[in-house]
């Protein structure tokens, strides 16, 4: 039985905690962290776990051999580096962290360790709506793609949710599972700013259009629009030379009453993902004993942030930016 710490007891937290507790196999969490201790008690009460609001001890805790980090992305590096020098496994919820420098310092740490510990929770890999869009795309009936067309909509974001966080907090997500769908490297970045929605404040630029062109040609634009009030919409369409691949949405029934025609539309993460979540989280328990990381990894934390990094630079400066990695793959990597 894999023993667990998770740092950060607030809505993603406490999603992992209860799916840790109550749905996966080969796992319990012992200790919990959270720097507000009333959000660790109550998140302790769903696995009778240890509290902690240090997560540094959570971390040296001997009885902890993994650790979830589960905080806001801004406060995962000391972490990240405090378990690559235990030596524990972790699975760090997206992004690795805000920046690409604080990734690299993710990532020349694990490289130093010599030991394979951290996987990147892109969970979007782990979907059955994007895994059947790879499928299609590496069975080679549609030709090479070409352009894409993506949404990711959410009813609202609070008042502490700012222009930069479009990029590295929500279509982080995006960054991560286009060029892995379609095996390719991000080659520039752009944004446009619409009108923005009277339903934004001050600090958020809302909705963005983001435009990322790969090293091979295909042009891939993400509507970013945290504030769209009907529902938690994410859409992917790839068109290729012979033909146009789709993500299937959530299946919901159609209702036809008093002359109308209804359906479902998501409202958070949480549901339109749970299925994806359960999956990646079994996959990172039951290989938490292999060498490797099976799924992302830091490296693919740092590639996501180099990408994140143009995009918000494009948001400021309104031109195309490069996107540039600063350094080769490390052999630990591949
Ligand atoms: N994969 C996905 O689809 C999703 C991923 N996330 C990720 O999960 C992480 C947490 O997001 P939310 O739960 O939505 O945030 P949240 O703001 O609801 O909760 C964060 C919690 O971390 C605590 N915290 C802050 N600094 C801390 C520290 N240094 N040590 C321990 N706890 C600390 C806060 O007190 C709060 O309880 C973020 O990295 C976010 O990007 C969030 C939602 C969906
Ligand atoms: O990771 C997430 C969620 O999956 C939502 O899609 C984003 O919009 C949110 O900002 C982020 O925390």
């Amino acid at each position: 039985m894999l023993k667990v710490g998770v740092i950060g007891c607030g809505g993603m937290g406490r999603d992992h905690i209860k799916r840790l507790t109550n749905k996966i196999q080969g796992a319990e969490v012992v200790a919990v962290s959270d720097v507000m201790e009333e959000s660790a008690k109550e998140a302790a009460k769903i696995c009778n776990a240890r509290v902690y609001t240090n997560e540094l001890e959570l971390i040296a805790d001997p009885e902890v051999e993994a650790v979830f980090i589960v905080s806001p992305g801004f406060a995962h590096t000391e972490p990240l580096l405090a378990a690559i020098e235990a030596g524990k496994r972790v699975f760090c919820e997206k992004p690795l962290a805000t920046t690409a420098a604080d990734c690299l310092k993710v990532v020349n740490a694990e490289v130093a360790a010599g030991k394979h510990l951290i996987q990147t929770g892109f969970m979007r890999r782990y979907d059955k709506g994007y895994m059947q869009v790879k499928e299609a795309l590496d069975s080679g009936n549609y030709g090479e793609p070409l352009m894409l067309h993506c949404t990711h909509r959410n009813p609202e974001v609070g008042t502490n949710y700012n222009t930069p966080m479009a990029v590295h907090d929500t279509a982080i997500h995006e960054i991560d599972v286009l060029h892995w769908l379609v095996d390719d490297e991000y080659e520039s970045a752009q944004v446009i700013m619409p009108r923005i929605t009277k339903y934004s404040h001050s600090e958020l630029n809302d909705p963005q259009i983001m435009l990322l062109r790969t090293k091979k040609g295909v042009c891939i634009d993400v509507e970013v629009f945290v504030n769209c009030k009907f529902g938690y919409d994410i859409n992917c369409e790839v068109v290729c030379e012979d033909g146009a691949i789709k993500m299937p949405e959530p299946a919901y029934p159609y209702i036809r009453k008093d002359a109308r025609l209804s359906t479902t539309i998501d409202t958070d993460c949480f549901v339109r993902f749970k299925d994806a979540y359960d999956v990646e989280v079994q996959d990172w328990v039951d290989k938490a004993g292999e060498e490797v990381i099976s799924g992302p990894t830091a490296w693919d934390g740092y590639l996501a942030a180099v990408t994140a990094d143009a995009l918000v630079k494009a948001q400021e400066s309104g031109k195309i930016e490069p996107i540039i990695t600063e350094v080769e793959k490390p052999d630990f990597y591949k």
